[in-house]
């Protein structure tokens, strides 16, 4: 078993961020903007403005364990390998910067795995995240002549287990607030509008999402689109253009959750915990709590277990 996230510098310092960008916004998959025309604003501009940007941010939630997104992924697959014993063995890699896919899919491999399932942690399928994470994993085994066998993780944004997940973790951070929240705000990351009319189906899971969830909890939701980048227009409501708005619209105690986010990072508590914290406050709101993603909680690792011992009927038998 592989599980992929996103990937992450190896340091919250300008040249760790820079590579990491590199690699990470030269994906065909993530700007859909033709080379020639892509490659001299990446690298006359993002990558000379943005690595010392994002470093400062990187900074503010980097741990003694180092990237919060490493961090959490490589405990959930400690705490998988120890639900599964021998039964399994569970690797985990990141699509961009370390530990990488191909050296991930040669350790298995070389420890004897034939059959391999291939776990991409995004709920809500996007080609920016869950296709160019097979990709990789693809293209590894295109250099090798023994190939073992192959299965992906589908999206699972509308599994009954992963909203369960999501409903009792949400309940239980809420009830332990020092505040009644008016409002629950649900913050996926965003993505181009235009891959929406190209057939992403990921603004649709989105939706299915938020409203599966919202049709649970008794605390109303808004959905919104987080993380814009560049100048195209991205999916809205933009998470910032909300979190402005509430207070003249008479919501000014509010909690925010990022269900679309399977590990806490930079997007999370960086973007939403403090700067979101402080666009909410600075246009009039009182009281904001960020509440975590499912992470290595109890919760989400059961809901992992179930959704990805599913994948492998035939392949083991359940315990
Ligand atoms: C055009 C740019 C981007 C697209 C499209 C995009 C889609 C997308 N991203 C995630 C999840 C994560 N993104 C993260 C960081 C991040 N994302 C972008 C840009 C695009 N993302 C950038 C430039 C960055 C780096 C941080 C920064 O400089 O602001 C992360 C966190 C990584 C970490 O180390 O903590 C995640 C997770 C999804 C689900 C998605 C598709 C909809
Ligand atoms: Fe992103
Ligand atoms: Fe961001």
């Amino acid at each position: 078993m592989l599980l992929i996230n996103l990937g992450t510098p190896d340091a919250p310092e300008a040249p760790a961020v820079r590579r990491y960008l590199a690699e990470f916004l030269s994906d065909p998959r993530v700007i859909e903007i033709p080379k020639l025309v892509w490659k001299p604003i990446l690298h006359g501009i993002i990558l000379q403005v943005r690595p010392k940007k994002s470093a400062h941010a990187y900074s503010q939630v980097w741990t003694e364990e180092g990237s919060p997104l490493a961090a959490i992924t490589r405990r959930q697959a400690e705490k998988l390998q120890a639900r599964w014993g021998e039964r399994v063995m569970v690797d985990w890699a990141m699509r961009y910067g370390n530990p990488g896919i191909r050296p991930a899919i040669d350790k298995l491999k070389a420890a004897g795995c034939e059959r391999i399932l291939v776990a991409p942690l995004y709920p809500q399928y996007c080609a920016a995240t869950t296709a160019t994470a097979n990709d990789s994993v693809f293209a590894s085994l295109a250099l090798q002549r023994w190939q073992p066998a192959l299965r992906t993780l589908p999206p699972y944004h509308d599994d009954p287990r992963y909203i369960d997940a999501l409903q009792h973790s949400l309940e239980q951070q809420l009830a332990t607030l020092d505040f009644t929240p008016e409002r629950l705000l649900l913050s996926f990351h965003g993505m181009p509008e235009r891959t929406l009319m190209k057939g992403d189906p990921y603004h649709c899971h989105c939706r299915k999402t938020a409203r599966l969830l919202g049709e649970r909890l008794a605390i109303p939701t808004d959905t919104a689109f987080q993380s814009r980048f560049g100048r195209d227009k991205w999916l809205e409501p933009s998470t910032e253009d909300v979190l402005a708005g509430y207070p003249a619209a008479g919501v000014t105690r509010l909690a925010i959750a990022a269900p679309g986010f399977s590990a806490d990072c930079i997007e999370t508590i960086e973007e939403l915990g403090i700067r979101g914290k402080e666009t909410f406050i600075a246009a009039g709101g009182t009281h904001f709590a960020r509440l975590d993603c499912l992470n290595d909680g109890e919760e989400g690792m059961a809901m992992l277990d179930a959704i990805l011992m599913r994948e492998l009927a035939g392949w083991v038998t359940p315990a």
